[in-house]
């Protein structure tokens, strides 16, 4: 069945176990991930492949990318695939991979610094003080998601999250990612919320029984969406049995 992006959701039912946030659009601005650090990653994508090309990790990733296309391709040929990804922004793993391990160097020469909302570290603070669990679920790998959170305008915030998820689980589109999330974290779909700016993601998170806000961070803002993090104060109480791992 198709799902209905266009129906508002219901606002926060009690209880909530763990919130999982989505990053580009949500934590931090759009404009800083495909402004920023895409182009970063780009520009250097054919050129760090031929300095790693004797790295098992980078023929692990060489043969994934033969994968995807279907056909077997040479470190050019395939660093021309990577980038034809790039240019079409497609959420595909081992473009994620790569894109993660060049901006490594970024983060670390203090070139690159993910700014964070404002909002977004006191209400990650206040909700973790609640006893509620915090996860990531975002496209970037996951060790492209903690680059970002370890090197924030906020400061380090990995010490908040106690779960990562990429698209190992599945697409951000589809129900059964959500579903995968769920039996990982081991948690009914009800007590988990998910905060992202995508419509889409949101509907497939919806549909997969977990409650669902959008974050809306510039625009107009629609019934049954919020405008920030602090858009959620007063909604949330504390759990049970906390999960944080
Ligand atoms: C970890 S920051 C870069 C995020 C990224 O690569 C991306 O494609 C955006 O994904 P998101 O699911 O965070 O919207
Ligand atoms: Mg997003």
């Amino acid at each position: 069945m198709p799902l209905d992006t266009t129906q508002p959701g219901p606002t926060v039912q009690q209880p909530v176990a763990v919130i999982v946030c989505d990053l580009e659009g949500t934590v931090a601005p759009i404009d800083y991930v495909q402004q920023v650090l895409f182009p970063y990653a780009r520009q250097r994508l054919a050129g760090w492949l031929q300095a790693h090309a004797g790295e098992l990790r980078v023929a692990q990733l060489l043969a994934d990318v033969a994968a995807e296309a279907g056909q077997p391709l040479d470190l050019a040929a395939a660093a021309s695939q990577l980038l034809a990804w790039s240019d079409a922004d497609r959420k595909i793993a081992p473009l994620k991979t790569l894109q993660g391990w060049i901006w490594q160097q970024g983060y670390a020469s203090g070139e690159l610094q993910a700014p964070l909302y404002p909002d977004v570290k006191p209400a990650l603070q206040a909700w973790r003080a609640q006893g509620l669990t915090l996860a990531v679920y975002s496209s970037g790998s996951v060790a492209a998601q903690q680059l970002f959170l370890g090197h924030s305008s906020a400061g380090d915030l990995r010490p908040l999250f106690g779960h990562w998820f990429d698209t190992a689980v599945g697409g951000k589109l589809q129900p059964a990612s959500y579903r995968a999330i769920a039996a990982q974290l081991r948690q009914p779909a009800v007590q988990l919320l998910f905060l992202s700016d995508h419509p889409g993601e949101i509907a497939a998170a919806r549909e997969a029984g977990w409650q669902a806000i959008q974050v809306v961070r510039d625009g107009p803002l629609p019934p049954a969406v919020i405008a920030s993090f602090a858009g959620l104060a007063g909604q949330l109480t504390r759990l049970p049995q906390p999960v944080h791992g």
